[in-house]
């Protein structure tokens, strides 16, 4: 796959003001409580900085990196967990962080691993949904955008590793 183009699909001002409404969102819904976010690395670094700076009770960061193993695009449901997480998350009211949620392999696996930890709660926030790739079913409870089924990159989505620093989402077009 060679991409030909890259069509803006959400402006840094456009993700700027929906992080901030889901940090607004988790704030009223943890109100008098604290949270720990989960950001699955690489991906969802960029998009868990900018929501942590959001979200007004008192937040902690931790990082987990897993690996869906899959050809290209698609992800195979064979998760490995690469980075565990560096701290007891016993009691803990847990958000995992992710920067798409497509097939929902990686999730679903991720969040029947971390409920064996003893949360007090834990829930699912994602920046894009692909609702329309789901295999299995997975519960997420704080979505930023819907989008159809297309490639998309930026804002920490990858192709080949590439593109993650860009500033915006974009639709990727694909040469002929
Ligand atoms: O719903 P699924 O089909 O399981 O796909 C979603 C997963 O794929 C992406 O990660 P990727 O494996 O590309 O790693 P990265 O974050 O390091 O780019 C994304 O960050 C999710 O973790
Ligand atoms: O559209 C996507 N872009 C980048 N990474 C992804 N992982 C699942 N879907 C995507």
């Amino acid at each position: 796959m060679k991409i030909k183009n890259i069509n803006v699909h959400f402006t840094e001002a456009e993700i700027d003001k929906k992080i901030r409404e889901l940090g607004a969102r988790i704030s009223e819904d943890y109100a008098g409580e604290s949270v720990c976010l989960i950001c699955i690395l690489k991906g969802a670094s960029f998009f868990t900085c900018e929501l942590a700076k959001r979200i007004t009770v008192p937040v902690e960061v931790e990082f987990m990196s897993v690996s869906s193993y899959g050809s290209g695009t698609e992800s195979s449901g064979i998760v490995k967990i690469v980075q565990d997480l560096s701290t007891s998350i016993e009691g803990k009211n847990v958000i995992v962080v992710e920067d798409i949620i497509d097939t929902g392999r990686t999730l679903s696996y991720l969040l029947e691993n971390l409920k064996t930890r003893s949360p007090k709660s834990v829930r699912l926030c994602t920046l894009l949904d692909k609702p329309e790739r789901r295999v299995v079913d997975v519960k997420v409870d704080y979505v930023g955008f819907e989008i159809p089924d297309e490639f998309v990159v930026g804002y920490g989505l990858d192709y080949n590793q590439q593109y993650r620093n860009l500033p915006y989402i974009g639709f990727v077009e694909i040469e002929e």
